[in-house]
């Protein structure tokens, strides 16, 4: 192991975005829990049954947003028409119900902004002054933007986020695709390459895709689950995993 808290043969570091670089994860899960509940109560009247937390860590996190849509919806045997990407927010789509959570959330992020984990930032820092190589792999269409936010743009090699799976076709997390596509951008092989995920669709994308190292980044209290769905190790900050000055 390296002072990196990493195996000794790895080039490469692939870290997921909201809840492992910026504290995104609960805004994300705020707005989805606003979005799902109202339409819920739309349709079931006062008696309906709320988004929880774990709906949100078994059917939601990690997904990019339309199967977050889709995924959470078919938990509870509800089907919506899929619509298409432009579809206005109060239009009862699958796009529709995601872009009217894409409003809400950029909604909160004005309103409050976007805070880093400084244990991260410190571990990318000391990362990148060992050579190794980075890559941002998010699901999130907002990826881009929420990074320039707190100046961490320039930090990785490599972005594939919701937008450039989109433009490439690439299925997203829990299948490994993305993250493999962010290996292959940066010249590594998978097995060379260490994954850094709060997601459980992520450990199981990290477990897919046959990676060097799957870190699991515990902000939740679910380590547990972490470990079952591939996690070699888990943290609840990166500063845990070694990398000091
Ligand atoms: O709606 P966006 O910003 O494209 O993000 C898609 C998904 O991105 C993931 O990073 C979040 O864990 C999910 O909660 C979110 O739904």
């Amino acid at each position: 192991m390296t002072d990196l808290g990493l195996p000794d043969d790895i080039l490469a570091c692939l870290f997921d975005l909201d809840g492992v670089v910026t504290r995104t994860a609960v805004v994300h899960a705020a707005a989805w829990k606003e979005t799902f509940d109202a339409f819920l109560r739309e349709r079931d009247g006062d008696a309906f049954r709320p988004f929880t937390d774990a709906d949100y860590d078994e059917y939601v996190d990690g997904l990019p947003r339309a199967d977050g849509v889709r995924t959470f919806l078919a938990s509870r045997g509800i089907a919506l028409p899929e619509g298409g990407p432009g579809d206005p927010a109060d239009v009862r789509t699958v796009h529709g119900l995601g872009n009217r959570k894409n409003e809400r959330l950029l909604a909160r992020i004005r309103t409050d902004g976007v805070a880093p984990y400084e244990g991260t930032l410190r571990y990318l820092a000391a990362v990148r002054a060992r050579g190794l190589r980075t890559a941002i792999v998010s699901s999130s269409a907002n990826c881009r933007d929420v990074l320039r936010s707190i100046g961490a743009e320039d930090l990785f090699d490599v972005r594939i986020d919701g937008v450039v799976a989109a433009e490439r076709g690439l299925p997203g997390k829990p299948r490994p695709d993305t993250f493999l596509a962010a290996a292959h951008d940066l010249g590594v092989e998978p097995p060379r390459a260490a994954v850094f995920e709060d997601a459980l669709a992520g450990m199981d994308a990290g477990r897919a895709g046959h990676f060097g190292y799957v870190v699991g980044v515990d902000r939740v209290g679910q380590a547990d689950a972490l470990y079952a769905h591939g996690a070699d190790r888990v943290v609840t900050d990166l500063a845990e995993l070694g990398g000091d000055a």
